[in-house]
Parts: structure tokens; sequence; C-alpha cells
């Protein structure tokens, strides 16, 4: 039993087609699809660089945790299929065998017609399949580079498109093929147009909807179907325009109602590469900051959460800090890598506030000093900015805002805070914690907040209060059990 998603990939919305039977044979299951609208055709495309775009979409997909990846396009099937199973821990199906097969069972003249597209053509990839099945089988393959473009400028049911196809495949007829593989998964959009083509007598092939039928089968074998009795999530992701994907989609799933999002996948590495897979209950603490990550993870991995840094993603774009409150900027990096990683991401803007110097460091600590990130520089400057404050004039607090925001609650940011008061001495103590730490003293526990382990930090520092306030906030929505 695993409740993971299953991804599909196509060039384009041709793959469409494919979860469109999937949505039908396997309701319950989550699916992700992903289109790479930007970079169609793959067709005319070297079979090395329809490699590297496949590993691109794969990596991008593996993010999400998927059980199983099916290649929902026949080109990058010829062209990557075997490599990616080869390096890839999760079932790997492509849709030219399904189709192959189904194409020699439906057969009696034993001469099979294939129509894809020149990649897929060139690539052989039908007929070794078929002649890997039996030998006594004639194969007629032709590439039809035109019926792509038609199918992705949604013109696959206009007048147009009833003649191209029927010239296309003009040299097809009165040749005794009695079986049609449409070896293309934008295909069976033009299904009808194909069917007058070539006659009724023709048996069409849809190779994604035999796919699907293999998928169905790897669950059961593998034991990998959900045990969901709910409708599967669907989520739409396409590296062209979001709003040509939804037309079409919307009118072939029959949805209504999509969930499309724009992405750029040309930074994903393209050759196998280790990803951090997240599953339902990953959250990403978006900081560089290891003793925040640390201190932020060590709350959530309680919680049964899988937490990772941001170090586990280096294609993420960095987001600047321009706000003007901790609040914003914690919104800021808490909208901005959640939008890039399509994951709930949590935030952390924090600080120290020294009375004697009006609230400064404030919102600019971590870059106090000029260049960003260097503590000792930090510490440096703030002695020096209370070298003339007497020591009973030295209070300040930390200040620490937290932002939970979530892929599927873009809206709605979960936004926590809190704080604790201490007064900054001019000696340093201490080897725990990070940034102002061994300069924060606390008359309460005759100790700076550097002297504490983690979890005497945790329990009483500005993020730990923060942490515990977000807690009540998770609870109370139900978002959080623990
Ligand atoms: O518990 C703390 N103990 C000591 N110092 C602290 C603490 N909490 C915040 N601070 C200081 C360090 C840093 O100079 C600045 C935060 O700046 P802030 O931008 O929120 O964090 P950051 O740049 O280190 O990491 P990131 O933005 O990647 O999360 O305040
Ligand atoms: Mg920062």
């Amino acid at each position: 039993m695993n409740s993971a998603p299953i991804a599909f990939m196509d060039s384009g919305v041709g793959g469409l087609t494919v979860l469109r039977e999937a949505m039908r044979q396997l309701p319950h299951e989550d699916v992700i699809f992903l289109g790479d609208q930007a970079r169609l055709p793959y067709g005319p495309r070297p079979a090395a660089q329809v490699r590297e775009f496949s590993w691109q979409m794969t990596n991008f997909l593996r993010r999400f945790g998927i059980k199983m990846l099916v290649i929902a396009c026949n080109t990058a099937t010829a062209a990557a299929l075997e490599d990616l199973r080869s390096q890839l821990d999760i079932p790997v199906v492509g849709v030219i065998v399904p189709g192959a097969r189904a194409a020699v069972k439906a057969t009696a003249t034993r001469h099979i017609g294939v129509i894809a597209t020149e990649g897929t053509v060139r690539s052989g990839a039908y007929e070794k399949a078929i002649k890997r099945r039996t030998n006594d089988i004639k194969v007629t393959s032709m590439a039809a580079p035109k019926f792509v473009p038609l199918v992705e400028s949604n013109e696959y049911k206009s007048p147009i498109a009833k003649k191209v196809v029927a010239e296309t495949l003009q040299p097809l007829l009165g040749q005794g093929i009695d079986t049609l593989v449409m070896g293309c998964t934008h295909y069976p959009l033009l299904r009808p147009f194909i069917q007058d083509a070539v006659g009724p007598d023709v048996k069409l092939i849809d190779s994604g909807r035999e796919t699907v039928g293999e998928v169905s089968v790897l669950l059961d074998y593998f034991n990998l179907a959900t045990d969901k009795q709910t409708t599967g999530s669907r989520r739409f992701f396409t590296t062209g325009s979001a709003e040509m994907f939804k037309t079409i989609a919307g009118d072939w799933l029959d949805m209504a109602d999509i969930n499309v999002q724009h992405v750029d996948i040309e930074g994903e590495p393209s050759t196998y590469q280790r990803v951090i897979a997240a599953h339902d209950n990953t959250i990403v603490v978006a900081s560089t900051n290891k003793g925040k990550i640390a201190e932020i993870g060590k709350f959530f991995a309680a919680r049964d959460m899988r937490v990772v840094g941001l170090d586990a993603f280096p294609h993420v774009e960095e987001v600047d800090e321009t706000g003007t409150t901790f609040e914003e900027n914690a919104r800021l990096k808490a909208d901005g890598y959640s939008k890039q990683l399509h994951l709930p991401v949590i935030a952390d803007d924090s600080g120290l506030m020294v009375d004697a110097l009006d609230g400064a460091p404030g919102v600019f600590s971590a870059r106090y000093a000029g260049e960003a990130h260097n503590d000792a520089a930090n510490n440096a400057k703030l002695l020096a900015s209370l070298a003339d404050t007497p020591k009973d004039k030295r209070q300040a607090q930390f200040r620490s805002v937290l932002v939970l925001a979530r892929p599927d609650h873009p809206d709605e940011d979960i936004v926590a805070s809190g704080s604790v008061h201490g007064e900054i001495v001019s000696i340093p103590r201490g080897d725990n914690g990070f940034g102002y730490d061994p300069f924060f003293f606390l008359p309460e526990l005759g100790m700076t907040m550097a002297e504490l382990s983690m979890d005497q930090k945790n329990e009483i520092s500005h993020r730990g209060a923060a942490l515990r306030n977000l807690g009540k906030i998770l609870n109370e929505k139900g978002i959080l059990q623990k």
C-alpha cells in the first residue's frame, strides 16, 4: 500500500490522453503531470537531447516523492526509457511496449502500421518491440510531424486538421494494414480524423491507453496501489503557458477547475542526481543558517515531519530579504521558496533589538556589519556601538517571526512570533548557538544564550516561543496533530 503520487511526463499535452485513461482506471491514485511545452516538439530533436530533457522532467517530478514514473511520450520513451529505468529505484513505464503488444494481439493480416514522430520512427522502437515478440509481422512506420503542432495549437478539431490527417495518411492505404498504432500520445486527440482517413476496418491502437493497463498491473505487482477510497488529487505543471494548457486539459479531461502551474525546469540536472524526495510530511526550512535549521528542524522532527533545509535544492533561486519588518521578510522567504519548490516552507526572520540603539540592528541583524552572515564582524560592531553604554542600560531582545507557506493554500500564510529579553555583555561566553548568542545574557539564568544546550535554548528563546505559538495555531487548524 502506498499513497504517493504517480507521475506522468510528456513534451506537451499529448500525455493527457494517457492521464485521462489513468484517471478512469485508477481514480483513487494521486497524479502529477508535467508537460514540457516550452521545448516542444520533441519529435525532430536528437535522441541525446530528448534524454537530457527527460532527466530534467524526471528530476523535477522526483521531488514529489513519486512511487512510479510514466513516460507518457513515445519520443521520450524511445530515447530515455532504458536510461531512466536503469538508474531509478521506482518502476518506470514507457508507452511503446504496451502499444506494440496490443498491436500484435490485434492484427489478423500480420501487417501493422505505425504513425509516430520522426524521433520515434528513427529509433525503430516499435519495430523492435513487435519483432521481439514475433518475426512474422510486417511493420510499416511513418512519421507524421504535422500532427503534434495541430494538437498543441488547439486546432485538433478543425477542418484543417481533418485535411492534414487525410493527406498524411494517404500513403498507408491499400497496403493490407489492419492495425494502426498511434505511436505518439498526442494522436488520440485526432482519433476521429485518423479513423476517417484509414477507414472503419483498421483497428487503431492507443499506445497511451494500453500503458495504463501496464501501470495498473505494476501497482498490484509491487503492492504500490493506494488504499484511499476518495478521488485522488491531480496536479498539473507546464513549462509553457498555464492558460493554454488549461484550455486543452479542461476540454480533454472534462475537468472544470484544474490546478495548473507554470514551472521552469531548465535549471534541473540533465542526468541522474540524488534528489531529496518529498513526501506528504515533508517541510522545507527556508534558511541557510545551520543553527536555525537545527532549532526549527527539531520542532518539526518531533512531530513526525520530514525536515529538509534549502541545501537540498541547489537550483533554487535565492529570495532577497527586501522587507522592512521581520514579518515581511519571513513572508518573502516562505512564499518565494514555496512557489519555487511546490512544498510547504517554514521561514524565520529574526534579529536582535537593543533598546539603547533604538531597536537596532533589528531587521539588519544579519548584515549589521555590512557583509551578510559574518557573526564576528556583527558582534564587533555591536560592542563598538555599545562602548559608551553602561551595564545597566544594555537591555535587548531577540525577536523571531515564523511564516509557514503551503502550496495548496497560497493565500493563507500562517504567522507566529516570539521574543526573549536579556542584556548585552561585553565578554562572550559559551560555544553553543549562533549569531549574537555568546553576548546575549539571561539574568534569570545567569548564562548567555550560547551556554545553553539546544533544548534549553528552545525552551526560553524567541524562536522557541514562536514555534510553540505556531504549534498552537497548527493544532487549532488541524494541520498538525501533536
Ligand atoms: O537565536 C539567535 N541567536 C543568535 N543570533 C540570532 C538568533 N536569531 C537571530 N539571530 C541573528 C543572527 C542573524 O544575524 C540575524 C538573523 O537574520 P535572518 O535573515 O533572519 O537569518 P539568516 O540570514 O542568518 O538566515 P536565513 O535568512 O537564511 O534564514 O539575527
Ligand atoms: Mg537572512
